[in-house]
């Protein structure tokens, strides 16, 4: 399962995972992912999640919607077992890039499969921010005449309008431990953090927080591998044969190889067309640009809430057993142009001329996946 995180690569990555080529081979080691949507994005509603929990048949419709084998299975006890018994034949993916922070998902997921892989894609929220803003304007046409500037002022009125959303968020920022995170989050989400899609762009930037419950209820060594998506961005092939490792114990096929190194990047969106509308006549500014003063405001919150702590969490994260891939070097990510996001061709330009060192891929050598 593929969990998130919006505008991390979860398009591309599933693309890579599920390619024909790849899965068509007759080389292929493995039984082949059937796959004929990307995200099911079922369990994140929470009246879905409280059916699941009163109701065995919703699982046979989520089962169903990805056409797993074992849809057809009656109670939740034989779905674990058809589940636990069906990979040998079949393997099945959900990417949906909201599980990652729903406060229910890695419950419901816990009750019919404790052997699901994990995988996560973090972005810089930054990036990932612009990047939502993009996406939204050119695909559905939302916040076509209004600027990021503004959401982002939404964003701090909704924030000084309801004050008990920035104290949960200071407690969680003090937080010891995953179960204290996880019930502060569940409150978050209560006072309605997730509700909207302006408030989500943020708030979905809240990586430490939005994670507690998996971490707490699901995550296993050897099953959760996180990737920074900027080193996936730079050299997909070295990331891919981390990713292939994960999931089948083995090296890249050739035909796994040459797909991750020539198949092109899904999922990307030029920031062109309406969300480049200057805000007014006359002003040059782009509407997905933030100005200095916006970006200097979220740049200091997503400091204080994702960043200062987000090292700590990854190296507690590869101590608990779980595979890290890229953050090599910190401050993360070494990518972020001048421009809060930058331009696409800034930042595909800089993806070029900008090489770093790559992870050297072996955090868990010798140990089974
Ligand atoms: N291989 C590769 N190289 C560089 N960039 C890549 C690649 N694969 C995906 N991307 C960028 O990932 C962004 C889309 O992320 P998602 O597919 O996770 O978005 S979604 O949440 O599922 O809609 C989207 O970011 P933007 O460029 O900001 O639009 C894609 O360009």
């Amino acid at each position: 399962m593929i969990i998130g995180a919006a505008k991390g690569g979860t398009t591309d990555l599933h693309y890579q995972l599920t390619g024909l080529p790849v899965n068509n081979d007759p080389k292929r080691p493995d039984p082949p992912i059937k796959a004929h949507l990307k995200e099911a994005r079922f369990m994140n509603w929470p009246l879905v999640s409280t059916d699941m929990l009163l109701n065995a048949s919703m699982y046979a419709k989520y089962l169903g919607k990805l056409t797993h084998p074992c849809a057809e299975t009656k109670g939740v006890l034989a779905l674990r077992q058809c589940v636990s018994v069906h990979p040998p034949q079949q393997l099945t993916i959900d990417a949906s890039p909201m599980y990652w922070y729903s406060p229910h998902t890695a419950l419901q997921l816990r009750s019919i499969s404790l052997d699901t892989k994990v995988i996560l894609m973090l972005r810089h929220p930054l990036e990932g921010i612009v990047s939502l803003y993009n996406h939204r304007v050119i695909e559905d046409g939302v916040w076509k005449r209004i600027p990021l500037d503004a959401l982002v002022d939404g964003w701090l009125d909704f924030l000084a309008s309801h004050p008990a959303v920035p104290a949960t968020l200071e407690r969680l920022r003090g937080c010891p431990h995953t179960r204290c995170q996880e019930e502060g989050w569940r409150d978050l989400v209560a006072l309605g953090l997730t509700d909207t899609l302006e408030l989500r762009m943020f708030s979905s930037a809240l990586y430490r927080y939005g994670l507690a419950s998996w971490r707490r209820h699901y995550f296993r060594p050897n099953r959760v591998l996180i990737i920074d998506s900027h080193a996936y961005f730079r050299d997909r092939p070295g990331v891919m044969k981390t990713v292939v490792r994960f999931m089948y114990g083995r090296d890249m096929t050739r035909v796994e190889a040459d797909f991750a190194a020539m198949a092109p990047a899904q999922n990307v969106k030029k920031h062109n067309g309406s969300s480049t509308a200057p805000q007014s006549s006359s002003s040059k500014k782009p509407n997905w640009m933030l100005s200095d003063e916006h970006r200097r405001l979220l740049e200091d919150w997503l400091q204080v809430h994702v960043l200062d702590e987000l090292y700590n969490m990854l190296a507690e994260l590869r101590d608990d057993g779980a595979w890290i891939v890229g953050f090599d070097q910190a401050p993360w990510p070494w990518a972020l142009d001048g421009d809060a996001g930058g331009s696409s061709s800034a930042r595909r330009g800089s993806r070029s001329s900008r090489r770093i060192a790559l992870p050297t891929y072996d955090f868990y050598d010798g140990s089974e996946p």
